[in-house]
């Protein structure tokens, strides 16, 4: 197969409470994050938001040692593969790139191009397509591309997502099994997917296949299951004051408690590994939601991380996409059919995309904000929930 490069895409967390402000202010400068139909407020907006945020976010990453956990078990996951194709003969070398945060994907990519790699693999690792994860890092990509003509010469190939692969859907399936069977009755208790949401409009409005592809999953991880066990989807994580994806983690597990389920199991389904959202989010914040509703026995099914039968499941997806004719950059947002990924393009020659309702609405949000604030003292944000 020749000298393969694997460049893992994820989206970084940070290492110490002091990295969590520039951590934010990164996330929110990005248009995939919070889509604005001026592109001159981004920066002004992501200050304002992150500098508002991190307090409370620092909150939340202190309860869980001081720092995101991602970059460790990325760079395990990342060894772990690099082991695993040398075992089966590939010359393989496993590179990581983050959006937010370090090892930033520009880093992978000089570094790749130092190692003279001629054929890479590009492998997001959320098993969901989303505008503002895999979309946002194949968006930074495509524009490294355009800026470096000596990048041409790589023969690269994406894969967009790949939530059906057979052996992802085993191991997720094992990992639950294993929770299950730790209750007294497991087939009573019940299976609650919480994956990550993401606002309404880029579903309805943007065409992201996210949602789609999250249902899919779920159904998916539960026939391979293949157990009598309940289920239910919710969204976690809403931030800010649009609507975000229905329904959301919290009253879905209110619900369960009004209706009398006192066991369950709930697993994160957008991320493969321990992030902020899996230790603090449903570890601490959900747990006491649950208990307080009468989930009297809460148990977390645990991210994939280094699962062997998962570090299978991307050894097969670079094998496959080896073979297979190469997909490129510009080819993923026709492959997922309408998704519109760079609304601020088309804003350039005249506003005609009238559909990016909360665009607008979060614009003059923050220019309300930035007044009300200077008047009386305190954020608008505040009162809406985003800080
Ligand atoms: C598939 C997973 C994720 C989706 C979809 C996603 C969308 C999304 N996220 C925000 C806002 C924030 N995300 C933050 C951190 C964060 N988000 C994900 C995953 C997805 N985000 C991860 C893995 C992490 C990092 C976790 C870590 O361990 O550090 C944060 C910062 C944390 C906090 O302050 O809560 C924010 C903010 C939006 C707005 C969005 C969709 C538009
Ligand atoms: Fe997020
Ligand atoms: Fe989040």
């Amino acid at each position: 197969m020749g000298r393969i490069g694997v460049l893992l895409l994820n989206l970084g967390g940070p290492d110490q409470l002091e990295d969590v402000g520039p951590f934010l202010f990164n996330l929110f400068s990005d248009p995939e994050i919070i889509r604005l139909p001026f592109p001159w407020l981004q920066k002004p907006l992501a200050w304002f938001i992150s500098t508002r945020r991190t307090k409370l976010s620092q909150e939340n990453y202190r309860q869980i040692g001081g720092g995101s956990p991602l970059r460790q078990i990325t760079e395990e996951q990342a060894e772990a593969l690099e082991k695993q194709l040398r075992t089966k003969g590939h010359e393989a070398k496993v590179y990581i790139g983050m959006r937010y945060w370090h090892p930033f994907t520009e880093e992978a990519i000089a570094r790749i191009k130092r190692d003279n790699i001629e054929r890479l693999v590009i492998l997001p690792l959320y098993p969901q397509f989303s505008i503002s994860t895999s979309g946002s890092s194949f968006r930074l990509l495509q524009r490294l591309w355009q800026e470096d003509p000596k990048l041409e010469k790589i023969e690269y190939t994406v894969i967009p997502s790949w939530y059906k692969q057979p052996s992802y859907l085993q191991a997720m399936a094992q990992l639950i099994a294993q929770e299950l069977d730790k209750f007294p009755n497991p087939d009573a208790v019940h299976v609650f997917f919480s994956a990550h949401g993401v606002p309404k409009s880029y579903v309805e409005e943007a065409g992201d296949p996210y949602q789609q592809e999250i249902e899919e999953c779920t159904a998916l991880i539960m026939q391979t299951l293949d157990r009598p066990n309940a289920h239910t989807l919710a969204y976690q994580s809403r931030v800010g004051p649009v609507e975000w994806l229905q329904p959301y983690t919290e009253d879905a597990l209110k619900e369960l408690g009004a209706q009398g389920v006192e066991n369950i199991a709930v697993v994160p389904i957008s991320f493969v590994s321990e992030h902020i959202e899996t230790l603090q989010e449903i570890d601490i914040e959900y747990r006491e939601v649950a208990e307080e509703a009468g989930i009297h026995h809460f148990c977390r099914v645990p991210a994939l991380n280094t699962h062997p039968v998962f570090i299978q499941a991307m050894v097969d997806l670079v094998e496959e996409a080896v073979k297979n004719p190469s997909l490129k950059l510009s080819q993923v947002t026709q492959m997922k059919k309408k998704v519109r990924m760079y609304p601020q393009e088309r804003w350039e020659w005249g506003m005609t995309t009238t559909a990016e309702v909360w665009n607008g609405r979060l614009a003059m949000l923050g220019f309300l904000a930035l007044v009300i604030e200077l008047i009386t003292g305190r954020g608008l944000l505040h009162f809406v929930g985003i800080l």
